[in-house]
């Protein structure tokens, strides 16, 4: 069966988007069909998939899905490149909303080219600041928060030199320690001033570090407010590019939260499911 797809990226975070309106993948096994198509130098390679579905709540329904084959409640770069996706394809105009396992989301086409989602407000008693975590004997300071998919953020000083191969290692311990029985995100984050934050994001589900995360650029940027006094917008410098993150703070939560930035075609194409 030829399966049409679309390869896009938002930072660098890249995905294949699949238009399954029309049941394309129902003789598949999705968990193994996503983890043959996401692997790198035997397939087309991503971090994730998306597939754009039918909805009766909103104007369409997206799924998606890590790497590893593992369905995810969210994904905020994958959204911008599902709402940009939609977009160029004539299924929605410029503003849109679409279902997602963490329930309806909205997303607009800006004039740039970029693509800016919505979040639902968080309200700031479901936040857990300046936890710690024992690993063996190493205290490790963390906060965490639920921005569509679970976030731990851990400020450092400067975040740039550390080796990629140090990072996974250490993000791992965290990921799968027994404190998250669901596991989570991993970000490390250096504040360089009120509307800047550099980040670097070690993702579930890839189990790797990736160039980009938009939920977690989120998540860094509310905790942030919260405890470096960071002002919004805030524009987080990923390893693949800038993403910038709007909000509003009162005592009880965080609202109006915006993730807009780049949401790119890199190429299409078709293969041959066996
Ligand atoms: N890269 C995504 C997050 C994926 C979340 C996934 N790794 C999970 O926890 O299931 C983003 O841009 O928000």
């Amino acid at each position: 069966m030829k399966i049409n797809f679309t390869k896009m990226h938002g930072c660098g975070n890249d995905f294949i988007m699949i238009d399954n309106r029309k049941n394309v993948l129902q003789h598949v096994v999705l968990k193994s069909f996503v983890q043959m198509v996401c692997r790198r130098k035997f397939h087309i390679g991503a971090n994730g998939l998306m597939l754009l579905e039918d909805s009766n709540k909103a104007d369409f329904s997206m799924r998606y899905f890590n790497s590893d084959g593992s369905e995810g409640e969210m994904c905020g770069n994958g959204a911008r490149c599902m709402a940009k996706f939609a977009y160029i394809n004539g299924i929605v105009d410029k503003e849109m909303a679409f279902e997602t396992v963490d329930g309806v989301y909205q997303a607009t086409i800006l004039n740039n080219g970029h693509v800016q989602i919505y979040f639902p407000t968080v309200f700031i008693r479901n936040i857990k600041l300046a936890q710690t975590l024992d690993m063996n004997g190493n205290e490790e300071h963390f906060h965490y928060a639920t921005v569509g998919v679970p976030h731990t953020v851990i400020f450092k000083q400067k975040i740039v030199e550390e080796k990629e191969e140090a990072f996974i290692q250490w993000a791992r311990k965290i990921r799968y320690s027994n404190y998250f029985p669901k596991g989570t995100n991993v970000n490390i984050v250096e504040v360089k001033n009120k509307s800047e934050l550099i980040i670097r994001t070690y993702e579930r589900g890839v189990e790797e570090e990736t160039l980009a995360c938009g939920s977690g650029a989120t998540a860094s940027a509310i905790i942030s407010a919260l405890v470096q006094s960071t002002t919004s917008p805030v524009s987080v410098q990923t390893k693949g590019g800038v993403l910038t993150i709007g909000f509003q703070m009162d005592n009880e939560k965080v609202s109006s939260i915006t993730l807009s930035g780049e949401a790119e075609v890199v190429f299409t194409g078709s293969f041959m499911d066996k």
